[in-house]
């Protein structure tokens, strides 16, 4: 076959745009991507030669190779791990199969500081243009006799041709760009490769230059020297691996730039043997929440590595994990499939489920504003075990952290419960999209006045939760939303609050409006009623006891999983002015018929407090009108 033109991927070419005229001043980082990649080419292999031992029979012995030429023009990285063949050269290399770069790409192009996101999204393989205006790579696939070269100067095209090559592999030449000739330096590299691959387990080789002796003999021609410590770092003590060390190997096994939070390197021993090395990245990767977003904890069986993409292993909720576990037990020809059903992959899965929410306890008590950083990224991810590993929720539930209308920070449940008052029987929320929107909401209102602190839940996954969880240290979780607000028995501390006759009182006084109000609108509420949770706003709307929901129920019809609207209860506020005058209004003339138009737009105005239109916004507007009308003559 000869050579072919082939053009990238539209997502590639914008992505190349980006890093080739990027100014990010950490250029030296493509090595350790492309090490990094080379790397797991070799653990590829390895995996696949525990059942087809044919493929690495030749030359066992992994290996990464680092050459410059004489004249400092070119680095190649060469490696006999698995290799590509024609089609991979194709689909690795000219498309991108990643989730959250359409994201990443959009904020790179409007981002005025768009060269530090390169670190933190990881461009892998293409980061070598930052570096180099050509790059050759020429490949092998283990198992296959073809040799194949892929060449671009990644500016929307490449070449792919049949190559000559005589062991399998990938090798990849960087023709150096003019201004970045240092990394065909030799001491440059060897301090890159300190630096950044010392962890990667498995011999990192440089070739000597050589140097012409005073008799004029050559030495060092040729020979290699090994740059790197080359064991895997999780099976090295403690004292043996520097903090930059377990930086660097976070940094290969994230795909990731920043610094952990947390790490957690750890041997179990007994029934089950096995070993980790996990991190909890320091900040929140884009796609964290895309639905195609897996963990990234590889698992390794006796230092061969298995899969990335073992679901089994480590929960959804806990999906910002990343590292390495290792097991002794499992068997080293273990098919992906079986890993799906294995009573030792579950007893790992709860091992590492209980140490992670160990430690992110003990964090949160003795460093709980560094407990607050973690909680802002991942908060929302880990809050998903609520409903989905429900013997792990009371840990869970100890660890969330909320905004609450009381406070401007985050508080725990605990901190909720020690503040409760007198008589308080729940733990009130209000849930919505919008925090500020809800802070201000009609319905707090009244626990606003009694210092009854509220939560305020505005994660799209709190819906779920907090209304399959039923309590916490024996209080049950209550919507103000939802149902009669109870605040008669709760011992308030402001003035605001009021004796039960001066209840009864208004129930008596709002009887005709209430009565004329019900007649008007019987066909749009479930209930009118006088409210004890308002305090300023005239009107709200709450779902009644037994339904569903406000805001649960707009969600659910938002993914089409409901279809009809319930009907509400509306309240009215007795102490509030305007409905003050209309009960003397109606008391004085019965039920005058300018009064119906106020009936409507006071329905209307809690549907437009509540998010929702009025039901129709042609009369809505023809009655305010009038109403604006008369209030001018
Ligand atoms: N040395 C290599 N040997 C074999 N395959 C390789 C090699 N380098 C890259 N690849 C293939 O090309 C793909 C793309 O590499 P690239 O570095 O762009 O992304 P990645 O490693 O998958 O992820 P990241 O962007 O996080 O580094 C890899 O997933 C791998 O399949």
């Amino acid at each position: 076959m000869s050579e072919e033109q082939l053009s990238f991927q539209a997502e590639v070419s914008r992505l190349l745009d980006i890093v080739a005229h990027s100014l990010y001043s950490n250029k030296e980082i493509f090595l350790r991507e492309l090490i990094s990649n080379a790397s797991d080419a070799c653990d590829k292999l390895r995996y696949l030669a525990v059942t087809d031992g044919d493929l690495m029979k030749d030359d066992p012995e992994f290996r990464i190779d680092l050459e410059i030429d004489p004249d400092g023009k070119t680095l190649t990285i060469s490696d006999n791990g698995v290799g590509m063949n024609r089609q991979e050269l194709i689909d690795n290399l000219g498309t991108i199969a990643r989730s959250g770069t359409d994201a990443f790409m959009a904020q790179m192009e409007n981002n005025k500081d768009g060269n530090n996101l390169i670190g933190q999204f990881g461009v892998g393989f293409y980061s070598a243009y930052m570096v180099s205006d050509t790059i050759t790579v020429t490949s092998r696939r283990a198992g296959e006799d073809q040799g194949w070269k892929w060449v671009s100067d990644g500016k929307g095209t490449f070449t792919v041709s049949e190559a000559d090559k005589d062991t399998r592999g990938t090798s990849i030449e960087l023709h150096l760009k003019e201004e970045q000739k240092e990394f065909g330096e030799e001491l440059r590299l060897r301090t890159i490769i300190k630096t950044y691959s010392d962890h990667i387990p498995i011999p990192i080789r440089f070739k000597k230059a050589a140097s012409t002796n005073e008799d004029g003999t050559i030495e060092n021609a040729g020979e290699w020297e090994t740059l790197n410590s080359a064991s895997a770092i999780w099976t090295r003590s403690k004292s043996d691996v520097s903090d930059e060390q377990y930086k660097e190997f976070y940094h290969h096994v994230a795909h990731a730039y920043d610094d952990p939070w947390l790490q957690e390197h750890f041997r179990v021993e007994g029934v089950l043997e096995y070993s980790g090395l996990l991190f909890i990245p320091g900040s929140k990767p884009f796609d964290l929440f895309h639905p195609e977003r897996k963990h990234g904890v590889k698992l390794y069986v006796r230092r061969v590595f298995i899969t990335d993409d073992c679901q089994e292993l480590v929960p959804a909720y806990m999906r910002f994990l990343k590292g390495v576990i290792d097991s002794e037990d499992l068997p080293l020809n273990i098919s992906r499939e079986m890993l799906q059903d294995n009573p030792m992959l579950r007893k790992i899965r709860s091992g590492i489920i209980k140490r992670v929410l160990g430690l992110l306890d003990k964090k949160a008590e003795n460093e709980p504003e560094e407990f607050i950083k973690f909680w802002e990224n991942f908060g929302p991810v880990l809050k998903e075990g609520l409903y989905e590993d429900l013997p792990q929720k009371d840990p869970i539930l100890k660890l969330c952290r909320f905004r609450s209308i009381n406070n401007d920070g985050w508080i725990s449940l605990a901190d909720y419960i020690a503040n409760m008052k007198e008589g308080q029987e729940h733990i009130y929320y209000i849930s919505g999209e919008d925090e500020k929107a809800l802070r201000r909401s009609p319905q707090v209102e009244g626990f606003k006045a009694k210092g009854v602190d509220v939560l305020v839940l505005n994660d799209s996954v709190d819906e779920f939760w907090v209304t399959s969880i039923n309590e916490f240290e024996g209080k049950d979780f209550k919507s103000v939303t939802r149902g009669g607000a109870d605040l008669g028995k709760i011992d308030g501390s402001d003035t605001a609050d009021e004796k039960s006759e001066d209840k009864e009182d208004d129930k008596a006084e709002m009887g005709a409006l209430l009565g004329y109000l019900k007649l008007t609108l019987e066909d749009e509420v479930k209930d009118i009623r006088s409210s004890e949770r308002l305090t300023d706003s005239a009107v709200c709307l709450v779902a009644d006891e037994g339904d569903m929901d406000i805001h649960l129920e707009r969600i659910l019809r938002s993914h089409n999983q409901v279809n009809e609207v319930s009907k509400r209860v509306l309240e009215i506020n007795p102490k509030h002015d305007l409905v003050k005058r209309l009960s003397d209004l109606i008391k004085q003339d019965g039920a005058a018929s300018d009064l119906e138009d106020i009936a409507w737009l006071l329905l209307d105005q809690a549907r437009i407090l509540e998010g929702q239109m009025p039901s129709d916004v042609t009369t809505f507007s023809q009655r305010m009108s009038r109403v604006m009308g008369k209030g001018l003559s």
